[in-house]
């Protein structure tokens, strides 16, 4: 596929905390409504056809929806956090409010992959809006806390959420956080293997702290989406776990 022009994303931070708020009127909407960007086909991916004159930002070549969903204090902000800014939010812990975004652009092959990455709030008063926004997102991060063992627990009720209210094809990954908490943790990296193998899906340790696996998470599902909106009919899928495992190993097991 050909792209001749590039699209700029939105800088900084969205936010959807109004009752007004959906998952198709956020800023970064362009004319189609239908979130990111100009012209979304009907699986909502967004290949930008013509130059933007939307605010100062980065260019991409294609866009996609990225949730961050489990229990709250699992690390879901810190994460997103870590990951757009590289820096690790101590101190008192400020659990979200109905649902942030922030977007980044990550350089995959050659191409501006831009991920627009929704932040949910992991409260039970909230899920009815979450739930809203499950159906336009490409990929879910699925998030429980190591030092936590009902946030573990919870993972098969998110699951069936998911199942109930997300895209039949939406890439998900499982994601143990709080890794670098080695006096508290509670559930271990076998657990959570077993878990994401019963469920066949990619998982991983990560730390909003360190920076463990954080960069991996994301560009993980990144090159995914890429591949999977852009394949040729004869092309091999890309194997999404398997990338994973090889990349974590070639980086020791973990890397930042
Ligand atoms: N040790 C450690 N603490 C973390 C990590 N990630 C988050 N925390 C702490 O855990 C608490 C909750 O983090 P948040 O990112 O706000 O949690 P959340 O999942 O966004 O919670 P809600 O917004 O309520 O859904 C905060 O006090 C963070 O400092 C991590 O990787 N390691
Ligand atoms: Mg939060």
């Amino acid at each position: 596929m050909i792209f001749t022009h590039r699209k700029k994303t939105m800088k900084g931070k969205g936010s959807s905390k109004s009752s007004t708020s959906s998952p198709n009127n956020n800023k970064d909407t362009g004319k189609s409504g239908r979130g990111i960007g100009a012209s979304a086909p009907s699986n909502g991916v967004v290949y930008p056809s013509r130059p933007s004159l939307s605010n100062s930002g980065e260019f991409y070549d294609i866009a996609f929806k990225v949730m961050l969903v489990g229990d709250s204090g699992v690390g879901k902000t810190c994460l997103l956090v870590r990951f757009k800014d590289g820096a690790f939010l101590a101190g008192s812990f400020i659990s979200t409010v109905g649902i942030d975004f922030r977007n980044k652009v990550l350089n995959i092959d050659a191409l501006k992959v831009k991920l627009q990455i929704w932040d949910t709030a992991g409260q039970e008063r909230f899920r009815s809006v979450t739930h809203a926004y499950y159906r336009d997102a490409h990929a879910l991060l699925l998030l429980y806390d190591v030092t936590n063992k009902a946030s573990f627990d919870n993972i098969k009720a998110w699951l069936t959420e998911i199942h109930e209210y997300a895209q039949q094809d939406v890439v998900l990954m499982l994601l143990g956080n709080k890794a670098d908490a080695t006096h508290e943790r509670v559930v271990k990296r076998e657990e959570g293997e077993k878990l994401a193998k019963e469920f066949a899906v990619p998982f991983m340790e990560t730390s909003a702290k360190s920076g463990l696996n954080v960069e991996l998470a994301f560009t993980a599902v990144a090159r995914e989406l890429k591949h999977r909106s852009l394949k040729e009919p004869d092309e091999p899928t890309f194997q999404l776990e398997d990338y994973v495992n090889k990349e974590m190993k070639s980086a020791g097991c973990c890397r930042t």
